[in-house]
């Protein structure tokens, strides 16, 4: 089985992209180390502290966000760099080549319950328009990522990552400690019979979601004419992987809950880097309006509504919006 390193050069790889990536991966390799030890490391539980944006932290939110950070700041090829755990963007390298965004760990309700978790990345050309340490280094659209990827820490250790060319799978070999190719190229398939989105938003759900949803359920006795059926993770990377892995449809709607907060994914750190894998699985990935990978962020922590997967479903999810 062919290791990373070989695997980026044959895809023609910058040196230094390659050298950035496996930072990142020395971090995961960290992670996956303290969340297969649970309890043994002392990693489970919250903080005391919330985030930006108001979320409670858990331990292992702060610990993964720490040890990557640290590890991007010790490279010299980030010029700055924006999590979901930091409130404004980390100033890095003078003058280096790439930028990095991460979710350091998704999924975080997930963490004490032993399910699946996962760090989400991704990188771009540092902008040499605007200052070092500017926020505005990270005013790019998705299309532009010339990396994307992420670490899935379940019962096995995954890579999944798209340098632009098809999204590649790689497994954590715990007896070398390298990540070694086990899927070439992932291939959504276009038509499923799954989805998944959190039911218990309906209530606040518009009305071109619930129709959707509400045909869905419908199966055989309704105009889709097929039965579908139903799964959620509570952790996006677990429902793309799976999406990634065997098709689907994975929906996070724009809702009524909280005025203020009308979509709940990231753009930067969640759903261009998962889009970009997506759409280079032969994928689709889009708001309720567009493609993800257009949108020209304003806010490092925007968010936005998120429909991703098998092309057709998501077409028809679409045309809901459209009619
Ligand atoms: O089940 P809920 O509460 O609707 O939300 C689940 C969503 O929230 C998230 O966990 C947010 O990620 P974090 O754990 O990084 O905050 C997504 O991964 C997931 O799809
Ligand atoms: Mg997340
Ligand atoms: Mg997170």
């Amino acid at each position: 089985m062919q290791r990373l390193t070989p695997r980026l050069r044959k895809d023609g790889v910058d040196l230094e992209l390659i050298m950035l990536i496996r930072t990142i991966l020395a971090a995961s390799k960290e992670i996956a180390f303290r969340v297969n030890q649970g309890a043994l490391s002392g990693i489970l539980g919250s903080t005391l502290d919330e985030n930006i944006q108001g979320e409670t932290q858990k331990k292992l939110d702060v610990v993964a966000n720490q040890l990557i950070k640290d590890m991007l700041l010790d490279n010299e090829q980030v010029r700055a760099l924006a999590s979901e755990e930091e409130d404004t963007i980390v100033a890095g390298t003078e003058n280096a080549p790439y930028i990095v965004a991460f979710d350091p760990l998704d999924g975080s309700s997930n963490i004490d319950i032993n399910g699946s978790i996962g760090t989400i990345f991704t990188i771009y050309n540092a902008r040499n328009d605007v200052p070092n340490d500017s926020p505005e280094q990270f005013h790019q659209r998705g299309k532009y990522q010339v990396c994307a990827g992420y670490v899935l820490y379940g019962p096995a250790t995954m890579l999944v990552l798209s340098t632009g060319g098809p999204t590649r799978c790689y497994t954590l070999d715990a007896t070398h400690g390298g990540y070694l190719l086990t899927t070439e190229a992932l291939d959504i398939p276009s038509e499923t019979q799954e989805y998944a989105i959190n039911g218990a938003n309906q209530r606040f759900w518009h009305t071109e979601i619930k129709q959707y949803i509400a045909d869905l359920i419908q199966g055989e006795e309704g105009i889709r004419g097929k039965r579908f059926n139903m799964r959620w993770n509570a952790a996006m990377v677990g429902d793309v992987h799976r999406i990634l892995t065997r098709g689907g449809i994975f929906c996070y709607p724009s809702d009524t809950k909280d005025p203020n907060q009308p979509a709940k994914l990231r753009l930067l750190y969640e759903a261009n880097p998962l889009a970009m894998l997506v759409e280079n699985a032969n994928g689709k990935a889009c708001t309720e309006t567009g493609d993800i990978l257009d949108i020209l962020p304003h806010d490092i922590h925007q968010r936005v509504p998120v429909i991703m997967g098998s092309r057709n479903e998501v077409e028809t999810c679409l045309n809901y919006y459209k009619q």
